[in-house]
């Protein structure tokens, strides 16, 4: 492989194990207790000289992995092609494979996760303005008619909800930190495993945007309970420099971890939480906590996803589709390559479940509350 499908895991390097002040506070939310382990928390050093590090041992630098999240080629060499090819033999199209998709969820009940930017919306260059088409949203509409169906995103919720324009499904924003099910539901299940840390994330919000202002093209999003600060609109030329600011900021702050994204650094919590602790949670929210007879699809296009990606492969259980066009190391089993594939797989599925012959139970079940 060349350095430009290395993907580089996260990069807080841990320590020590402090515990965040006013941790054991009151037991607000439902899962508190699966999130036990925010309470007993590494000590996360941001560094990126070990960013750099782990690059290295990826055998490319932190800028160079940034670079390889969301390429930009026009034009693929034929050994570009070839590579491609032999990489979807290992993690075939979804769309290709879709019959026997269907047979294998047969009988099952179909639990749905879509990661949002990259997955339903296009990657563009203002993250403000990452819209879904209507067309999406009706087939997303559509899928969730007949299966529970959550968006697992980055972003805040409130954002996210306010993108995807839907009140029946399940939101679980800042990396699955901040979890609501449909809002039709006053029983909702609500999960926050991180409140402690508004104040913390509020507070490097104000500093990291300060720090960066004098970084032509540099944004930081608020995501609530993460932060993300955008790398796509800067020179390449003060990609370190921006890195450097960052880490400025951040080294004051031994409990929040930097991971990366697509021309992203993100920063959040250091606490034992992610996408697939989202996904996890909200199986066991639906009752499907130890069913054989679930069949969760995780569809996603960046590395935060591979942590719902790796815990299916952990159940042996469910399908983990990564969107990309082009090759990446991912714990899914699947591929496709872009928002428009995934529209087309949802609607096939939505299809499939119309023919007298598919016996998956699409029937909507109501989350358990505890
Ligand atoms: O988990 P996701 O829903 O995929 O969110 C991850 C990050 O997505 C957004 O950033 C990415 O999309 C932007 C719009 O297309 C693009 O400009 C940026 O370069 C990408 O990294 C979002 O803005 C971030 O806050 C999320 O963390």
């Amino acid at each position: 492989m060349t350095n430009q499908d290395v993907v580089v895991s996260e990069m807080g390097i841990s320590a020590g194990g402090a515990a965040l002040p006013g941790a054991g506070g009151p037991a607000l939310f439902a899962c508190r207790s699966a999130a036990a382990g925010a309470m007993s928390m590494r000590q996360a050093y941001l560094d990126l000289a070990a960013v750099a590090a782990a690059a290295r041992s990826a055998s490319c630098t932190w800028a160079e992995a940034m670079r390889a999240s969301s390429p930009t080629r026009s034009s693929r060499s034929a050994a570009d092609v070839d590579e491609f090819t032999a990489w979807v033999r290992k993690h075939p199209s979804a769309l290709s494979e879709f019959e026997q998709i269907a047979g294998a969820s047969k009988g099952k009940k179909i639990v749905m996760f879509l990661d949002y930017d990259g997955t339903l919306s296009p990657i563009v260059a203002d993250p403000d303005a990452a819209f879904m088409s209507d067309a999406m949203r009706a087939a997303v509409r559509e899928v969730a008619k007949r299966f529970p169906t959550a968006i697992v995103s980055g972003r805040c919720r409130d954002k996210v909800r306010n993108f995807v324009g839907l009140s029946e499904l399940y939101y679980a924003g800042s990396h699955g930190m901040d979890i609501k099910g449909p809002s039709s539901n006053p029983e909702s299940v609500l999960c926050q495993p991180a409140s402690e840390f508004l104040p913390m994330i509020d507070e490097v919000y104000k500093a990291l945007v300060e720090k960066t202002k004098s970084t032509p093209g540099a944004k930081v999003e608020n995501n609530k309970f993460c932060l993300s600060v955008h790398f796509r609109c800067v020179d390449e030329k003060r990609w370190n420099a921006l890195g450097e600011q960052v880490k400025d900021v951040i080294k004051e702050y031994p409990l929040l971890k930097l991971t990366q994204g697509r021309k992203v650094l993100e920063i959040r919590p250091s606490i034992k939480w992610d996408k697939g602790k989202a996904l996890e949670f909200l199986l066991e929210s639906l009752g499907f906590a130890n069913s054989s007879d679930v069949l969760p699809v995780y569809i996603g296009d960046d590395r935060t996803d591979e942590d719902a990606f790796k815990v299916l492969r952990k159940r042996g259980q469910g399908l983990g589709i990564l969107v990309s066009k082009f090759p990446k190391e991912t714990n899914a089993s699947y591929s496709l390559q872009d928002p428009d594939e995934v529209m087309e797989f949802l609607l096939r599925l939505v299809e499939w479940t119309r023919k007298p012959s598919s016996s998956s139970s699409s029937s909507m079940i109501r989350p358990r509350v505890s």
